[in-house]
């Protein structure tokens, strides 16, 4: 396996996918009722929404439907009652305003680097040839992996193919990025690395991400709020703004007293949660 870390990006790797700059989209979850068959309810009423450009960590204890929102949210799951939008339409799956990232980056493995990444653009018949495999390269190079575009999945570390899985969804300019523990199965190191990335990334490009953790300190780290789920049908149990100032980067931002402050608060809400299911 090959477990080189790529360095970290440089706002000029940003080349011609800067232009397509796609923004944010806002989202909106609106007095949501949904119950899987046969199960009891998940959510009831459930409010959320989030404006343009917004970061959202959404926090909760293991079954409180984190992933079952983010399927609202994609339009794969059908709420029973209630209404779901992005920017004022109601959603569907095909939407090209989303995009998604999992914990597992599900490449495909007789593809090469460069055309996992084009691969979606290939689906849509958007662009000619020659003009999809520029932007997947300048996407690979948004994310520090323009070298590895002709190797296969197997080639690379997990934090690569990670990226890889990062690039493919951006490479179709989503404008509301959903991220399910995009990076909860790497080690901690290329962890930190990914997520000071994305920061960057998101700050250049605006799109609107909601995004999965169980890790407290990578939610506040990189949101802008931060929203908690309790156990269901509780829905939300709170929100909480970071106040953390921009750019951020790991070590300066852990260092804050602020940063403690926020973790130690989300912590005990957790285990209030917690102690009282
Ligand atoms: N397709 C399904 N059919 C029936 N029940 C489901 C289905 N998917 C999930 N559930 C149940 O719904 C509940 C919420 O699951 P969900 O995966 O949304 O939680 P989560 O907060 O993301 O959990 P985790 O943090 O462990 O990933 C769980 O009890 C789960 O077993």
């Amino acid at each position: 396996m090959d477990c080189e870390i790529p360095t970290s990006l440089s706002d000029n790797r940003l080349g011609d996918f800067s232009n397509d700059r796609p923004g944010g989209a806002a989202f909106r979850v609106d007095g949501v009722d949904f119950t899987y068959d046969g199960a009891l309810p998940m959510f009831r009423s459930l409010t959320l929404s989030a404006r343009p450009g917004e970061f959202v960590a959404l926090l909760g204890p293991s079954g409180c439907g984190k992933t079952t929102l983010l399927n609202l949210l994609s339009g794969f799951l059908p709420p029973d009652s209630g209404r779901i939008t992005i920017d004022g339409e109601t959603v569907t799956p095909e939407m090209p305003a989303l995009g998604h990232v999992f914990q597992s980056p599900q490449l495909f493995p007789w593809l090469d680097v460069l055309d996992n990444v084009r691969f979606g653009l290939r689906m849509a018949g958007r662009l000619p040839d020659a003009e999809q495999r520029d932007k997947a390269m300048a996407v690979l190079s948004l994310v520090g992996l323009e070298a590895a575009a002709g190797k296969f999945p197997h080639q690379l570390s997990g934090g690569m193919q990670q990226r890889v899985a990062l690039a493919r969804a951006l490479v179709l300019e989503p404008r509301l990025l959903l991220m399910d523990e995009p990076f909860a199965a790497l080690d901690a190191i290329t962890r930190a690395t990914l997520n000071e990335e994305l920061l960057r990334l998101c700050g250049r490009l605006g799109q609107t991400v909601l995004f999965i953790t169980h890790d407290v300190e990578e939610a506040v780290f990189l949101a802008d709020r931060v929203v908690l789920l309790g156990i269901a049908p509780a829905g939300i149990h709170s929100e909480l703004a970071i106040d953390l100032p921009r750019p951020r980067h790991l070590r300066e931002t852990r260092r804050l007293e602020r940063f403690t402050t926020l973790t130690d608060t989300l912590l005990e809400r957790i285990s209030a949660i917690v102690a009282a299911a």
